[in-house]
């Protein structure tokens, strides 16, 4: 049968992500690294790990938490048309939860390079997600998700930092960074971004909350402070702090699982 424009999924397989084949019914909890490359770091604080496929930006895994559930890793490249389709395809394949897993650009002192955040809210200013609805003060992330990020932070002693965000569609001048012949317009947009009174810079989370909110899908948001725009210092071994922040958003996607519907445990073998 020829595929709806309209619709473009066939045979239970959405167009983007490499899933969705009947056999490869995905757990209920899915969290979102940007880069594709974390979707392999997640795999060193998860058990039983395999990849499922990669379809562009798109990279998929499903690996089981230190207490036995099964959870589902994908990235979603920069930015947020990728986003939107990610959270949208995973929403149709039975997703219920999504945490994104990301970096950002610390703007204040109070949050050095490695700091890991969990991300309430972000402020309204980001391309895809001006299709979706939210609240004149952005979208938030699900309350469950928040407490669970609460929780697992605190039972692994590792520091979080409650922060809102600024998502923002560019990475060099809508986030401040001199280009050649453009400095006056950076330093307009750094002054911008301070004036926002958010926390951290990143590119996604607005999507996540946004269309996942949309969709009855919970979602929320573990950052880890890749830079600090305030004191100028960039983290180069960020593998570590990385792993911190991936190991508090494992033990709060099983706590979020737990509070889930069952899982099909036998859908995916190793
Ligand atoms: O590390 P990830 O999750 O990709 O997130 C941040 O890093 C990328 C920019 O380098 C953007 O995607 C930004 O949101
Ligand atoms: O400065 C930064 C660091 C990470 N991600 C961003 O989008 N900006």
């Amino acid at each position: 049968m020829a595929r709806s424009a309209q619709d473009p999924w066939h045979r239970g397989a959405p167009p983007h992500l490499p899933a969705g084949a009947a056999a490869e019914a995905l757990p209920p909890v899915c969290l979102l690294p940007g880069d594709p490359a974390r979707v392999d770091l997640t795999a060193e604080v998860l058990d039983d790990f395999r990849i499922l496929g990669q379809n562009r930006e798109f990279r998929v895994g499903v690996g089981r938490a230190p207490g036995g559930r099964r959870i589902a890793v994908c990235s979603t490249g920069i930015g947020g048309p990728s986003t939107e389709i990610a959270v949208v395809e995973l929403a149709r394949l039975g997703v219920r939860t999504v945490l994104r897993t990301g970096g950002m650009g610390a703007l204040t002192g109070r949050i050095p390079p490695g700091t890991v955040c969990a991300a309430g809210r972000a402020v309204p200013g980001s391309g895809a997600a001006s299709h979706y609805p939210a609240g004149p003060a952005g979208p938030a992330a699900h309350p469950a998700v928040l407490t669970a990020l609460r929780r697992a932070a605190r039972d692994l002693d590792v520091p979080l930092t409650e922060i809102t965000v600024a998502t923002v569609d560019s990475y060099y001048l809508g986030q401040g960074r001199p280009l050649p012949g453009h400095e006056e317009r950076a330093a307009a947009r750094m002054d911008v971004l301070r004036g926002l009174g958010v926390d951290g810079v990143e590119m996604e989370t607005e999507t996540v909350l946004a269309v996942a909110g949309a969709l009855g899908v919970r979602a929320g948001a573990v950052l880890v402070a890749h830079a600090n725009r305030a004191t100028d210092d960039w983290l180069e071994d960020y593998r570590p702090a990385q792993l911190a922040m991936l190991r508090v958003a494992v033990s709060a996607a099983e706590l979020l699982s737990n509070d889930d519907a069952p899982q099909a445990d036998s859908a995916v073998t190793s």
